[in-house]
C-alpha cells in the first residue's frame, strides 16, 4: 500500500498541497480528482520524488518510501517526454532496458504491448508520425514497464478514442488483479465512476473527501423519491424534510431530522396508492460538484 500523509508544497505564497493525507491500497484503483490547479499533479510528482517535499511523508509498504522504490514505479507524468524522432520500438525498448530488462525479453514485452494497444504496424514509425492519442498509448506503454510495484498516472485517458481507454482499462485491472496500487488523475468523472474502486478529491491543495464510490453516495443527507397514486402536495407540510422537487404525484425530499421518512411512509400509504419510495443517491458528478464548491 502506499500512504500519503500530510504532504504539503509551496510555491512561493501559494500553497499547492496543504496537508494532504489519502492511501492507495494494493490492489484497488484510485482515481484523484480536481478542477485544474487542484494539486494532483504536484502530489504525484512528490511522490515520485521529482518533486521536493516541505512536508508531510510518502509510505511505501509500512516505511518511508525509497529511490529503489520509486523506481520500480510506474509513472506517467503530466509532461510526456519521449522522443518525436526516433522509432517507437527502439525508445519503448530502451526505455525497457534503463530499467533493468534485457534486451530480448524487453523487445518481447514492448512488441506484445504494442499489438495491444493497436501499434503493431507502427513499430518503425517515429513516434511524430503518429496522432495525439497513438502518441499517448506509447506514452501509457513506457510507464508500465517492467512490471511495476506500483501505478502513478498523471491524466492517462486524456486524449484516448474509445477502444483505446478500453484497451487502457483492461490493462489497469490485470495490474490490478496482481494486487498493484494504482493512482491515476483524471477529470473524466464518468470514467472515474466505472472504474474506480476509490475516490480521492482535490480542492485548492486540500482534500475535500475520500472514500469508495459507495461510500461517497452513501456519506451525505439522505434522499427519497416518492412516486402516489394522488397528488402529494402534501408532502410540504410534513416536518424533518426538505422538499427539493414536487412534481404532481412525484416529490424528491431530503431527510433533515432522523427518522422523518418513516413518517413520510407511514402518511404516505394511509393517505392511498404508493407507486415507489426509493432512496436516491447522488451521482459522482454531483458529489464532485457539492465537493468543490
Ligand atoms: N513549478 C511550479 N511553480 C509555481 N507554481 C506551481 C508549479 N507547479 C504547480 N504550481 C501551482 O500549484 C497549483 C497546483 O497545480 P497542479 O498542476 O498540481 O494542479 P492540477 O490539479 O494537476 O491541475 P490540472 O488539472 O490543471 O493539471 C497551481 O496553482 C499551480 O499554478
Amino acid at each position: 500500500m502506499l500512504e500519503i500523509r500530510e504532504l504539503t508544497r509551496r510555491f512561493g505564497e501559494n500553497t499547492a498541497v496543504d496537508h494532504v493525507s489519502f492511501e492507495v491500497p494494493s490492489g484497488l484503483m484510485t482515481g484523484f480528482v480536481g478542477g485544474n490547479g487542484a494539486g494532483k499533479t504536484t502530489t504525484m510528482r512528490m511522490v515520485m520524488g521529482v518533486l521536493g517535499i516541505d512536508e508531510g511523508e510518502v509510505l511505501w509498504q509500512g516505511r518511508p518510501i525509497t529511490r529503489l522504490d520509486r523506481r520500480s514505479f510506474g509513472y506517467m507524468p503530466e509532461e510526456r517526454g519521449l522522443y518525436p524522432k526516433q522509432p517507437i520500438l527502439d525508445q519503448l525498448v530502451y526505455i525497457a532496458q534503463l530499467k533493468g530488462m534485457e534486451g530480448g525479453a524487453a523487445r518481447t514485452a514492448v512488441t506484445e504491448l504494442l499489438e495491444r494497444f493497436g501499434l503493431g504496424e507502427r513499430t518503425k514509425d517515429h513516434l511524430e508520425k503518429l496522432s495525439l492519442g497513438n502518441q499517448q498509448r506509447v506514452q501509457i506503454i513506457a510507464s508500465v514497464l517492467p512490471q511495476p510495484q506500483a501505478l502513478i498516472l498523471d491524466e492517462p485517458f486524456s486524449g484516448l478514442d474509445p477502444a483505446a481507454v478500453d484497451s487502457m482499462v483492461d490493462l489497469l485491472r490485470e495490474y490490478t488483479r496482481d494486487d498493484v496500487p494504482v493512482l491515476f488523475s483524471s477529470h473524466q468523472l464518468d470514467l472515474v465512476e466505472r472504474l474506480c474502486d476509490r475516490l480521492v478529491v482535490l480542492s485548492q491543495g486540500r482534500r475535500v473527501a475520500a472514500g469508495s464510490v459507495t461510500e461517497l453516495r452513501d456519506a451525505g443527507v439522505p434522499r427519497f423519491r416518492l412516486v402516489l397514486g394522488g397528488d402529494a402536495g402534501w408532502v410540504r407540510d410534513l416536518r424533518g424534510l426538505e422538499v427539493l422537487d414536487l412534481d404532481g404525484t412525484t416529490a424528491l425530499v431530503e431527510v433533515r431530522e432522523a427518522g422523518a421518512e418513516q413518517q413520510l411512509i407511514t402518511e404516505a400509504t394511509g393517505r392511498g396508492d404508493v407507486h415507489e419510495f426509493v432512496r436516491v443517491r447522488p451521482a459522482l458528478s454531483e458529489i464532485y460538484r457539492e465537493a468543490t464548491a
